[in-house]
């Protein structure tokens, strides 16, 4: 038999003395593509950090086909032939993608080349080759986000690559662009290029993936076909034995009976929200679905003052408010946790107890001084129930893990405690066992009067969480539904399609 394309043998990793990645072995074949997979700060970027020259390992050995190798740096990854595609991507918006693509060779070049006749030749040819339909000219900060993954692809095939990492790549992608996405990676994978996909998403890994690596706790669990492995054990496997990972939905009780709290009428808001309206109670749990591009987190963004409202009103307990800024609705009691919270909601060189009291500094000031043993224990309380992964609550935000990361913005906004609070996709690069929590906060806020609406694109976490559900599609509502009159995730599958 051929020897593995990559082989890393026994790699461990110690942090601050913290033993995060624990004899970890890691095999990739040719043409294959392996998810990776394990729970918020299981210690999945951290092998592939090592694996492009991020991080040095401090034991364990790497092989490719066969060959010890050493990669101390980035290009020790490229000689390697080894390109990874990030979250937060590395395009500049204000160049061409040709320009983007061939920006970072040798610095000698990097100025003479932009406009380049040749590069812009070879960006063609990569991106015909992918079936790509981008002009090498076009400017990158023109393009949709979905675009600019295409380009990160193409960045990283303009120089040969046998191991193609993508972390978490569809999380800020539409289905359509999704799905573009795994039409590229199945050529790719024709080509003989190997992919190492990280994603906490179960269906995309049963949809593309051969194989399936999953660490727990910096020590890797199993390694699977994904043919010969199901769902329910895979999540056995990264949650361990002591969470209850069940999505079930709890009716719930509340009063419609007098004013709403937030009245919605006919909101019109740029060309995206169109004529919504709604109402919302207290101690309700109102889901929004749709598809993405439908305009669900503009809907929350135009009631949130991020987006100007050219019609229609608000209303807070029967008040009309007139809704302009953030802090506008901030005053009125709303709070919104934006999709993007990681870029938005964080301070990454302060620490997860820095971050998760600042919304809420001026009710813990205790004369001039801050009330230190009162912020401790609720920064504790929240680290203790959203599972967060650090050491202490003075560890520095950018340390943490991507996903303990987000549960920190999380946690903030939570620690605020507004009357009401609209979250637009709470969960996203959250593990699973996260997200039962993150559930389980939702109801018990709303269970003390708070009134919460909830966007998702995972209907089995809406269905989980709902007490009604609005259909928006298109920018219009056109749907709504009690929870307890959907029977099947099938039903609200259908209403968002727009049937
Ligand atoms: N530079 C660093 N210094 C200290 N600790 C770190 C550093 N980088 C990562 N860690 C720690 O290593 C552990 C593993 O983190 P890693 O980012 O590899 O997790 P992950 O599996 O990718 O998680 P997620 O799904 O949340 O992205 C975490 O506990 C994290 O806090």
């Amino acid at each position: 038999m051929d020897k593995p394309l990559l082989s890393m043998k026994g790699i461990s990793k110690y942090f601050n003395g913290i033993k995060v990645l624990d004899s970890v072995d890691f095999t990739l074949n040719k043409g294959e593509v392996h998810a990776l997979m394990g729970g918020n700060g299981a210690g999945k970027s951290t092998l592939m950090k090592i694996l492009t020259g991020v991080y040095q390992a401090d034991e364990g050995e790497i092989y490719i086909e066969g060959n010890k190798v050493t990669i101390k740096d980035a290009n020790d990854a490229k000689n390697n032939y080894i390109s990874m595609i990030f979250q937060e991507f590395s395009l500049i918006p204000s160049l061409t993608v040709a320009e983007n693509i061939f920006l970072a060779r040798e610095p000698k070049n990097a100025i003479g080349i932009l406009n380049d006749k040749k590069s812009i030749a070879r960006t063609r040819e990569i991106l015909k080759e992918m079936e790509i339909d981008i002009n090498p000219k076009d400017i990158v900060g023109d393009l949709g986000v979905g675009y600019w993954q295409m380009t990160e692809i193409a960045k990283a095939l303009s120089h040969e690559t046998k191991i193609l990492i993508m972390d978490e790549p569809t999380s800020s992608l539409t289905e359509k662009e999704t799905d573009v996405l795994f039409k590229i990676i199945n050529k790719l994978k024709k080509k003989g290029i190997s992919i190492i996909y990280i994603s906490h998403r179960m269906d995309e890994i049963f949809r593309i993936c051969d194989k399936i690596t999953i660490l727990r706790d910096g020590k890797k669990v199993a390694t699977e076909q994904c043919n010969q492995i199901d769902m329910e054990t895979v999540i056995q496997h990264i949650v361990g034995d002591d969470l209850d990972k069940s999505f079930e939905w709890k009716e719930r009780y509340y009063s419609t009976e007098g004013t709403p709290v937030l009245e919605v009428k006919n909101l019109t808001s740029g060309s995206k929200v169109k004529d919504i309206s709604f109402q919302l109670y207290s101690g309700e749990i109102l889901g929004i679905a749709g598809l993405m591009g439908s305009g669900r987190s503009e809907l929350a963004r135009a009631i949130f003052g991020i987006d100007p409202i050219n019609k229609g009103e608000i209303y807070i307990k029967g008040k009309k408010h007139t809704i302009k800024s953030p802090s506008d609705a901030v005053n009125a009691g709303i709070a919104l946790i934006p999709e993007d919270r990681r870029l938005q909601g964080l301070i990454l060189d302060y620490s997860v107890k820095e971050n998760t009291i600042l919304p809420i500094l001026s009710k813990l000031k205790k004369g001039i001084f801050i009330d230190h043993r009162k912020a401790n224990m609720i920064t504790e309380k929240f680290v203790k129930r959203l599972n967060i992964k650090t050491d202490h609550i003075f560890k520095t935000a950018k340390l943490l893990s991507g996903g303990n990361q987000q549960k920190i913005v999380l946690a903030k906004w939570l620690a605020n405690d507004p009357e009401i609070l609209i979250l637009d996709e709470p969960t996203i690069g959250v593990d699973i066992g996260a997200k039962t929590e993150i559930i389980d906060i939702i109801r018990e806020l709303a269970d003390s009067g708070k009134s919460i609406i909830v966007i998702s694109s995972e209907l089995q976490e809406l269905l989980a969480v709902s007490d009604r559900i609005l259909v928006i599609h298109e920018g219009r509502n056109v749907k709504e539904l009690k929870r307890k009159e959907i029977h099947s995730e099938e039903v609200l599958q259908h209403a968002i399609q727009g049937h």
